[in-house]
């Protein structure tokens, strides 16, 4: 059978997706947040499908680039490259600070723009892995490993939203003191498995969150434990956590802000330093990796541009003994599927990756990805292995289009924060 791999046509759909309330530094999540799923069909009309951020900023890329797609080969993966290059990036967007209501380090022209590439690259690889009958995975060079483990990413939060907003509810609970984590985790532990936990800080004073952290080394003795205050806290704070914790903590995620003050974290506090903020592109590995400031970096391939940067960024840091796992943000099953997919290709990932997905009780496809004893199997059914549910799509679509949610069309937890607590300021930065 020929197959005719020329892109006719690019599908656009932003989409306002169900998020609980859950706690960081920042704020709180709204109770939707958006997220862009891309759709690219061939002449031959095979269509692949991927997942990106959905706040204006990337929109107003992906729409141009999109455009400019039509006609060009689902092969030619390095070409997108080439083009998003080509796509203006307003200076208002860009910003050395760390990206509001996204806790993602700094951003640049180029990162929005890997950001993205990599909705599209992924729904290439798919459409391609379906169109020759392969799996992502053996497109990019097979799988290592046939399941990738997650871990339980526990967050402070509320038992709903604030009354009158419109929201949908969740079934966690409330968890805003170390035995709401505890019960939160063995939630996570009997519905999906997961026997390594993190927990989203930056929250609360130090001590409470030190004290949850006690608490689940008591309720869940040797696990891994991991705790992220996306650099809430000044280095003599971490350095104090870190004295509190170090017994129990795999590693502390991005206790402080920015490269000079993680190394100096890094250089006595006797546990591990991970990040998904001061490494964030590959500009930023020289100097980090130099002052050896992180010995974990989690890649996202949202915003490094797709699963073969992940790849690239994973054999960075094997050359240079540094680990590697993965981040998240709020994303649903295509996101999951992707992640999967390129984790099974990377040798050196020896940490379980984040997932914010049992977060999310709305997906676009027409069947959930599941987690086995906290893992999700490595799929060999042709690219990502998953089908859009056209229906879903257009229901999450409408209430993006629906003029009263316009406000959440862009993610800002300090915004939704404010809903019940006014005075709330996004706080600066050490917190604590
Ligand atoms: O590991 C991280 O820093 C994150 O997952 C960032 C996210 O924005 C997280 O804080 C969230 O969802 O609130
Ligand atoms: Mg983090």
């Amino acid at each position: 059978m020929s197959v005719n791999l020329t892109i006719s046509d690019v599908r656009l759909t932003p989409i306002l997706v169900a998020d609980p309330p859950l706690l960081n530094t920042q704020g709180v999540h709204q109770p939707y947040t958006p997220r862009l799923i891309v759709e690219v069909v061939t002449a031959d009309g095979t269509t692949g499908v991927g997942e990106t951020y959905g706040d204006t900023k990337y929109l107003e890329l992906a729409r141009p680039f999109a455009r400019q797609l039509v006609g060009r080969q689902v092969t030619d993966l390095n070409g997108l490259f080439t083009l998003a290059g080509q796509v203006a990036v307003a200076d208002a967007r860009v910003d050395d600070q760390v990206d509001v209501g996204g806790l993602r380090g700094v951003q640049t022209a180029d990162k929005l723009r890997l950001s993205v590439v990599s909705g599209f690259e992924v729904a290439c690889l798919d459409a391609l892995g379906k169109a020759l009958g392969l799996p992502v995975h053996a497109l990019l060079g097979g799988k290592v490993r046939d399941s990738v483990e997650y871990s339980a990413y526990l967050f402070y939060k509320h038992a709903g939203h604030p009354a009158g907003v419109a929201s949908e509810q969740d079934d966690w609970g409330e968890a805003t003191d170390p035995a709401g984590i505890v019960a939160q985790a063995r939630l996570f532990n009997e519905r999906y498995g997961f026997e390594s936990f993190k927990l989203k800080g930056g929250v609360y004073p130090p001590e409470q969150e030190i004290a949850a952290v006690r608490a689940l080394a008591a309720a869940f003795p040797g696990k891994p434990l991991r705790l992220d205050p996306n650099g809430a806290w000044s280095v003599p704070t971490s350095l104090k956590v870190a004295a509190e914790l170090h017994d129990v903590l795999e590693y502390l995620e991005d206790p402080a802000l920015g490269t000079p003050a993680m190394a100096e974290v890094a250089a006595s506090a006797g546990v591990p330093l991970a990040t998904n903020m001061c490494v964030t592109t590959f500009a930023e590995i020289e100097e980090a990796f130099r002052r050896r400031a992180v010995q974990v970096v989690l890649s996202d391939h949202h915003y490094w541009g797709g699963l073969r940067n992940t790849q690239q960024l994973a054999a960075i840091c094997r050359t240079f003994d540094v680990g590697v796992s993965m981040h998240s943000n709020t994303h649903l099953g295509i996101s999951l599927a992707a992640m999967t997919q390129v984790a099974s290709t990377v040798p050196n990932l020896h940490h379980a990756c984040d997932s914010h997905y049992p977060w999310q009780s709305e997906d676009v496809l027409t069947e959930r990805l599941t987690f086995e004893d906290g893992r999700v199997a490595v799929t060999d059914t042709p690219g990502l292995g998953v089908a859009l549910d056209h229906d879903r799509l257009a229901a999450l679509h409408h209430r993006w289009l629906d003029e009263n949610n316009a406000a959440l069309r862009d993610r800002d937890d300090s915004a939704a924060m404010r809903v019940t607590d006014p005075e709330w300021t996004t706080p600066s930065m050490p917190r604590w």
